[in-house]
């Protein structure tokens, strides 16, 4: 598609959002467009391309952006809006509900522009980068083993429940380009990079002009000084007398998106101060680089919730009753406090450990040699691991 058809689509998603009553501003929007007041559609190719920047300066907890619950595209109001599709599901009771949503997305795709949807579908990317996508050579480019049975694992997942949907879709009658694993591909990483969190259904909610946000890891937000102006703190009379935990945790900004009773809406913040033109970011949570790929198709340069899992010598294992996941090293370099902990304790002489276990899980550090010898086996682990991927 060249810029100008890009251009004019995006135009005409606007102004139907608009119409449809989604809003960046407490007062009534041009009916042109429902951004301007505090957002706009902006182009960042360092961090995610397309993505919304402020038109204004915003302070940290400014409600930025409001979509009504009747915009959220979600499988209950697919189905609502489209008796056959509700009839054929309700004969596959076994179905989760994403293989639902997704079959309910492909199927209003079917519908082509008779679709209610279709300026929003029009917005939605042609493919996808998330670990299901990647073929037999990029998931050996991926070199650590970890990374390589999640890839595989993922393509088998979106495969096996592409069988599954398969009559489903015949009953449909998909055109045959919509029934193929190509399309199923999409509308899982459509579901998988797109989707947000509401209360009552786990497969989430399509959310248009929402779903324009890029990404920050949580916890980034604290690197900037300006939010020392507005982040102050609640009393504890205050946090007593907000109902929910969710409005506690929107109280004081630890949530910077969510669905929200009360107005009946989606609902997006400011988690920080911004200066007009920067581009707002949201935490759609806390993911390591390899998650990020699986579920959205990225990687962060510099993650600060990124892991490099450390496997223990087999005669540790009996030492700690950690799962292996706990045990990693951290993007600053310092190890899990489980991977610590444990590796503590194996450099305790074996017939010492049972009496200094609880120091050690205490978080201690039992003596200046214990700890030499802790950090010189951490480091050759670290060395060994960093040469086989060299090398691979
Ligand atoms: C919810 S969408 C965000 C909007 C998206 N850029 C668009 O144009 O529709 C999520 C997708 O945006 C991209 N993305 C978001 N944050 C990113 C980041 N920090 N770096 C690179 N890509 C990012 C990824 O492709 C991800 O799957």
């Amino acid at each position: 598609m060249d810029d100008e058809a890009e251009a004019l689509n995006l135009k005409s998603f606007l102004k139907w959002a608009t119409e449809l009553g989604i809003s960046d501003s407490p007062s009534t929007p041009s009916p042109d467009s429902c951004l301007g007041y505090s957002l706009f559609v902006s182009n960042f190719p360092e961090a995610g391309g397309r993505g919304l920047a402020v038109a204004r300066d915003i302070k940290k907890g400014e409600l930025i952006l409001r979509v009504p619950k009747g915009v959220l595209m979600t499988s209950q109001c697919l189905m609502r809006n489209d008796e056959a599709l509700s009839i054929a599901v309700k004969k596959h009771p076994s179905l989760c509900c994403t293989q639902i949503l997704a079959v309910a997305l492909l199927n209003e795709v079917n519908k082509g522009k008779s679709s209610r949807w279709w300026p929003y579908l029009k917005q939605f990317p042609r493919s996808y980068d998330t670990l299901a996508d990647f073929g037999n050579f990029e998931i050996q480019a991926l070199q650590i083993d970890d990374a390589i049975w999640s890839a595989q694992k993922a393509s088998q997942k979106a495969e096996g429940e592409w069988k599954e949907v398969s009559a489903l879709m015949h009953e449909l009658k998909l055109k045959p380009q919509l029934l193929a694993l190509k399309a199923w591909l999409w509308a899982s990483g459509s579901i998988s990079s797109r989707t947000m969190h509401i209360p009552w259904d786990e497969a989430g909610c399509f959310c248009p002009v929402g779903d324009f946000f890029n990404y920050a890891a949580p916890g980034e937000e604290t690197s900037n000084s300006d939010d020392q102006v507005t982040g102050e703190a609640f009393s504890s009379q205050e946090d007593s007398m907000l109902k929910s935990v969710t409005e506690l945790a929107a109280a004081h900004r630890l949530i910077d998106a969510g669905y929200e009773e009360d107005v009946s809406s989606y609902c997006f913040y400011a988690r920080r101060n911004y200066r007009k033109g920067e581009q707002v970011l949201l935490s759609y949570g806390t993911y390591t680089n390899l998650e990020l790929l699986q579920h959205y198709g990225f990687i962060l340069s510099d993650n600060p919730n990124d892991k490099t899992f450390i496997p223990l010598e087999r005669n540790m294992y009996s030492l700690c009753s950690w799962e292996s996941e706990s045990l990693y090293i951290q993007p600053d370099g310092k190890p899990s406090f489980a991977l610590l902990s444990t590796v503590r304790i194996w450099a305790v002489p074996q017939s010492n450990r049972r009496p200094v276990a609880h120091l050690v899980y205490s978080g201690y550090q039992l003596s200046s040699e214990n700890e030499v010898v802790a950090m010189r086996w951490l480091a050759k682990k670290c060395r060994t691991i960093l040469d086989t991927s060299n090398n691979s």
